[in-house]
């Protein structure tokens, strides 16, 4: 912005600017008095609509419904904007002062599917002094009559307010932001945009811009509605469809802009976006914590914020894998390894089926049933627990085959009665209660369902079907092996290594079925709370897409008369409960415990959710998703539009090709879940994918957060880490020099008390202590070694320290809290993961060596940490040579 003429006394007592902020202030009381009236008008409407339901008439209740609702909804938006409602004004050109349709930016409401009166109006800006001047707020305010006093900030005619400059004007003259506190306007600050066309226009303003940027961080992030520039507002107003990919380094302010974006759509676009809902999805909790506000300051509630780590209902990561077995357990093999884990033999499934027909015992052993059970799953198109019907038709059919090898079909019918005989001294035998006698004799319809030919068409296979059906030996059998299962069943099975080697096949080596196995044993303990990481959650969700749901009944619906997998009211192939009207209480009895156990999940089950599809999926730090997060949220935006934002010199996943293959399957809208993969180990793209959609890229150029003096240290960093990259600018300049102390390993952690102690005195707002990951697990550093990569060193530029051994202690939460203890909660101490995304005014780095040396992407993690304060940066080193590599001299 230009340096325009500041403080002149002007003679009638203050300054100019004094005058300037009391015209303006007179401005703002207006358009509050108007907002004053806009609430009342909407509570007048609330009481309306319950004034209305005393008519009681049922459509008076719906009408009641809808006015309610929305009047609360612009109740709410009226509220937000309370608080600096206006905040910027601009003046036209004398030739756009007309007012007609047709000027630049002609005023609006919101444009696209949805009209909205908190638009602005769609009468212009007033008219002073022969130029139209627009007034930019949180929200439009317009009179009674309809004119617009303030123009909401993300209707067309605010577009020139975040896009005008001095090399293209687009009409405006001068540019002035308002900076209020409250209702008052405390400060002003003009850009004159051009010269020109100035005459009779007072200039105000002292850097205010930038001197904001330097303000005391609260520990949460504010919106920047007021200071949006133009390379951002591109971003923000960027088309609605296909995906907005945004790129920039540390605090160039990819997350404000996605955000604001979000606000921007829901605004242009409610119908679309409002109704089937934006998923905001960030790298961890503390993060979603840090940005929650932002959207709810711009009067936007509705979109669902979720981490990486709580996308699946029921599931929350606690932790981060180390990179070795992040990098096992993110990458694209992995599905196919969940796949094979699925169609395999459940755990404690029976390993042989039994029946009795016309007296002849009837068996399939293991090798019959692993055929049946594979031939189940490369028929069923559905998902695993949805197949539990076709499974059944298939055991019938290899049952039948061995009746016929048995030469059962040529048995005397008078069989059939010593088969009863028999079969109830097998049921004994096996520990179950026999079967009534009097209910299976009631259903010989042997004819499946399917349309499917019922045998040898002489009725004889229909009849073995029914008998067989009926038999609780083949229901309890069917209920124990093909099992409904949840994804967490399936992922603690896979502790077992003799079980995960089966589903690995060729996809992981033996050193990784160990650490692999030994870290899903530890993080789903038969008893005991999971500890679930990160990338484990996204494995749920595949597993749940692979186990899906078992069909869900649309109702209760009485059963087909005497269907045999009615058990209790429950049909045991798709867990429906049906309403029986012959179910006796006492039947109860005969109920077996698996089928308890059964029902009893059903119950609880969290396969049977429902997950949420988004019509807008914004990602962040989307440079850190693995293929297998990819997939999880490819699943929830098949239909979807996308902004993504990342910075590839941040990511601390090493197959960034591997990410961007999954990340455009997931944008472009590929079933993630496909079936099958080809010959070359591919996932196979299904052959009527979604049509590519279109992508506009974006670039942001300008750090906003850090001050000059960090900005240097980070791109000294980045140089190390990614010679090729380019840095940002930053913009200001605090004259605090960033601290690098060198002191005794074992001295780390009490040197880093310290300085946060020494840094509350400096600073009002928040401090992070940003410390190295927690040591990694013995058994995924040595599946790390065993791919060939060392977890303690990698390669690095010669100039930078890489020969020294982490050192100091070992980061684990409990030595972080010790740390933190007794501390005010603006000091916050974190893993170097953890602070991503997140800002502090000041920022401890503790042991950059080792940050560096816990991962091949240890550079980069550290070029996060090191770009995280705004004015002081204190880094702690037990390597004296990182001081010459951070500081210049
Ligand atoms: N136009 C602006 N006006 C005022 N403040 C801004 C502006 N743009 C960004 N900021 C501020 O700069 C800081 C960094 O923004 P943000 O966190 O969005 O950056 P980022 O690019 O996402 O950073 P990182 O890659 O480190 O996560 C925030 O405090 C944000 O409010």
């Amino acid at each position: 912005m230009s340096s325009p003429v500041t403080g002149r006394t002007s003679g009638h007592g203050g300054t100019v600017k004094d005058q300037e902020i009391a015209a303006e202030q007179r401005y703002v009381d207006t358009a509050y008095e108007r907002l004053e009236e806009m609430r009342a008008d909407a509570q007048a409407m609330i009481r309306e609509g319950y004034r209305q339901s005393l008519a009681g008439t049922k459509g008076s209740l719906v009408d009641r419904d809808a006015m309610v609702h929305q009047a609360a909804l612009r109740a709410q938006a009226l509220d937000v904007a309370d608080d600096g409602l206006v905040f910027g004004r601009l003046d036209l050109a004398a030739r756009d002062a007309t007012g007609g349709p047709g000027g630049p930016g002609e005023p609006g409401g919101p444009g696209g599917d949805e009209g909205d009166a908190t638009g602005g109006g769609d009468r212009p800006g007033r008219v002073e002094n022969g130029r139209e001047v627009r007034y930019i707020g949180r929200i439009g305010v317009r009179t009674r009559d309809h004119d617009s006093l303030v123009i909401d900030w993300r209707a067309p005619a605010a577009e020139d307010f975040y896009r005008a400059t001095p090399e293209d004007p687009r009409g405006v003259v001068r540019r002035r932001v308002l900076h209020s506190r409250g209702h008052a306007v405390v400060d002003l600050e003009d850009d004159l945009l051009d010269p020109e066309a100035s005459e009779g226009l007072t200039v105000v303003g002292d850097g205010a811009f930038i001197a904001s940027l330097a303000r005391a961080r609260e520990g949460a992030m504010r919106d920047i509605v007021a200071t949006i520039q133009r390379e951002q507002d591109e971003v923000i107003r960027a088309p609605a469809d296909g995906t907005v990919l945004v790129r920039g380094a540390p605090g160039t302010g990819k997350t404000a802009v996605a955000l604001h974006r979000v606000a921007y759509l829901l605004f242009r676009h409610r119908r679309r976006f409002g109704s089937r809902g934006v998923l905001v999805v960030g790298p961890n909790p503390r993060f979603t914590a840090y940005i929650e506000r932002v959207l709810p300051s711009l009067g936007e509630g509705s979109a669902t914020l979720r981490s990486l780590g709580d996308l699946v209902d029921g599931a929350t990561a606690t932790a981060h894998d180390a990179p070795a077995l992040a990098r096992l357990k993110g990458a694209e093999p992995m599905a196919a390894v969940l796949r094979r884990a699925v169609t395999d033999h459940a755990p404690g499934a029976p390993d042989e089926l039994r029946v009795v027909f016309k007296g002849v015992v009837v068996r399939l052993d293991r090798a019959r049933l692993d055929k049946v059970r594979a031939e189940a799953h490369r028929r069923s198109r559905g998902s695993v627990n949805a197949a539990r019907g076709r499974a059944a038709e298939l055991l019938l059919d290899a049952l039948w085959e061995r009746f016929a090898d048995l030469g059962g079909p040529d048995a005397p019918e008078s069989a059939e009665a010593e088969a009863t005989g028999l079969w109830s001294a097998i049921l004994a035998a096996d520990g179950l209660a026999a079967i009534d006698e009097a209910e299976s004799g009631t259903s010989a319809n042997g004819s499946r369902g399917g349309g499917r030919p019922s045998g040898n068409g002489d009725g004889t296979r229909g009849r073995f079907d029914a008998r067989v059906r009926e038999q609780r030996a083949f229901t309890d059998f069917l209920v124990a092996w093909w099992p409904i299962r949840r994804p967490a069943d399936v992922l603690r099975s896979l502790g077992d290594p003799d079980r995960l080697r089966r589903a690995a096949g060729r996809d992981l080596d033996g050193d990784a079925v160990r650490a692999l196995a030994a870290s899903w044993a530890r993080a789903l303990p038969d008893e005991g709370p999971p500890a679930l990481t990160y990338q484990d959650v996204a494995l749920l969700d595949e597993l749940d897409a692979l186990l899906g749901s078992p069909p869900r009944p649309s109702r209760r619906r009485a059963p087909a008369e005497g269907d045999p997998y009615v058990v209790d009211g429950v049909n045991i192939l798709t867990g429906e409960e049906v309403a029986d009207e012959t179910w006796e209480p006492e039947m109860r009895e005969l109920t077996t415990s698996i089928e308890r156990v059964e029902r009893s999940r059903r119950v609880d089950d969290g396969v049977v959710e429902e997950r949420p599809e988004y019509a807008h999926i914004v990602v962040d730090e989307a440079q850190d998703l693995s293929p297998m997060q990819w997939r999880m949220l490819g699943r929830r935006g098949r239909q979807a539009s996308w902004t993504v934002v990342e910075d590839p010199a941040q990511s601390a996943w090493e197959d960034l090709a591997a990410a961007r293959e999954a990340m455009d399957a997931a944008l472009g809208g590929d079933p993630p879940a496909s079936r099958g993969r080809s010959r070359r180990g591919r996932p196979k793209r299904p052959a009527k994918a979604a049509p590519r959609r279109a992508r506009h890229e974006y670039e942001l150029t300008t750090n906003y957060r850090n001050s000059t003096e960090i900005a240097a240290v980070s791109a000294r960093v980045l140089a190390l880490a990614l010679p090729e990259a380019r840095p940002a600018r930053a913009v200001r300049t605090s004259g605090i020099d960033p601290v690098v102390r060198v002191v005794a390993e074992n001295g780390l952690a009490a040197s880093a008390r310290a300085a946060a102690e020494e840094l509350l005195g400096r600073v009002e707002g928040t401090i992070g202590v940003i410390v190295p990951l927690p040591p990694a697990e013995p058994a995924s550093e040595s599946a790390g070694e065993a791919d060939g990569q060392t977890a303690l060193s990698f390669d690095m530029e010669p100039s930078a320290p890489s020969d020294v051994e982490p050192s100091g202690p070992a980061w684990t939460p409990a030595v972080r809290d010790r740390l933190a203890d007794g501390l005010p909660e603006r000091v916050q101490v974190l893993d170097v993961l953890e602070a991503k995304g997140l800002e502090f005014d000041a920022a401890v780095i503790v042991a950059p060596e080792t940050v560096a040396a816990q991962s091949p992407r240890g550079l980069r993690v550290l070029y996060v940490a090191v770009s995280r304060a705004t004015q002081h940066l204190t880094v702690l080193t037990a390597d004296p040579r990182w001081r010459t590599t951070l500081l210049p001299g």
